[in-house]
């Protein structure tokens, strides 16, 4: 829950330590390129463009927070953008909880933002900050989906899975980063899945499991993860779009 007497205070924690196996051999995926900038500085850029966001910190790959931090260095954010940068871990979560550690004592609440989706728009981190700070413990942007969704046995990759379900689309939704949490909300739900040995594919997932209740805004199409290489070729074109009219 929130506590309502103190001021609000907001950081974005971006998880930038994935390798991008599934985007193919290269750089780790965050720094590679999207229209001749590391993929992690649009990131950066996107966060540091909400007027909410008073703190960025940046999750490295293991080894990587000099290289990290120079390429911060070598490229323009806001001047009011203060930006941290600390060593992620394995998974995603051990990064998260990185980044979360090294929040100062005065953040009240927190944007965790997957390095992977570089174009997300301002409007919709201003919406989830905005309702977050509005009283919602946990907040994601979240689109309906395309596509039927069925539930499978899982098998050998390659092989015919049963489908053992098909859920009811229309109570689906597919959803993004930023997530926004109450600082304190997120702090319990990482500490109880590390004590329980659990993963999670996402923050709100490890949210949902302490029995505090996650709320959806509306997410936006270009908010798409990064993972394969035709989400890069989208994402480029993307880009191309943004430049030729300014517009982000
Ligand atoms: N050990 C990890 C793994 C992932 N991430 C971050 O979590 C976000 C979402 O993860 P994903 O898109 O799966 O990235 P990768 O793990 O790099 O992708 P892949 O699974 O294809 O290797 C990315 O910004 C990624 O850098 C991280 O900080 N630390
Ligand atoms: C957090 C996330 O982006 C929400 O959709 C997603 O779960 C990350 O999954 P990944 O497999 O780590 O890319």
């Amino acid at each position: 829950m929130s506590d309502e007497s103190r001021p609000h205070r907001t950081a974005a924690v971006i998880p930038a330590a994935g390798r991008g196996v599934r985007l193919g051999p290269g750089a780790p995926k965050a720094l590679r390129a999207l229209g001749g900038t590391p993929m992690l500085i649009h990131a950066v850029r996107a966060m540091a463009r909400s007027r909410a966001v008073a703190l960025v910190v940046v999750v490295a790959p293991p080894d990587g927070a000099p290289e990290v931090r120079n390429l911060l260095d070598e490229h323009a954010l806001p001047d009011r953008t203060e930006v941290l940068v600390v060593p992620g871990g394995d998974t995603r979560q051990e990064s998260v909880r990185a980044g979360l550690a090294a929040l100062p004592a005065d953040i009240t609440s927190v944007l965790i933002h997957d390095a992977a989706r570089p174009l997300v728009p301002v409007d919709t981190v201003d919406s989830v900050v905005e309702a977050v700070r509005d009283g919602a413990p946990a907040v994601v942007p979240a689109l309906p989906l395309a596509d039927t969704v069925k539930e499978v046995e899982p098998g050998a990759p390659g092989e015919p899975e049963p489908v053992v379900a098909t859920p009811e689309r229309a109570r689906l939704r597919a959803v993004q980063t930023p997530q926004g949490f109450d600082l304190a909300t997120l702090l319990r739900a990482h500490e109880a899945i590390a004590v329980s040995g659990e993963g999670a594919t996402d923050d709100a997932g490890m949210v949902e499991r302490t029995g505090v209740t996650v709320v959806t805004v509306p997410g936006h199409e270009e908010a798409f993860k990064v993972t394969r290489p035709l989400d890069l070729v989208l994402a480029e074109a993307v880009l191309a779009r943004r430049r030729a009219t300014d517009v982000y």
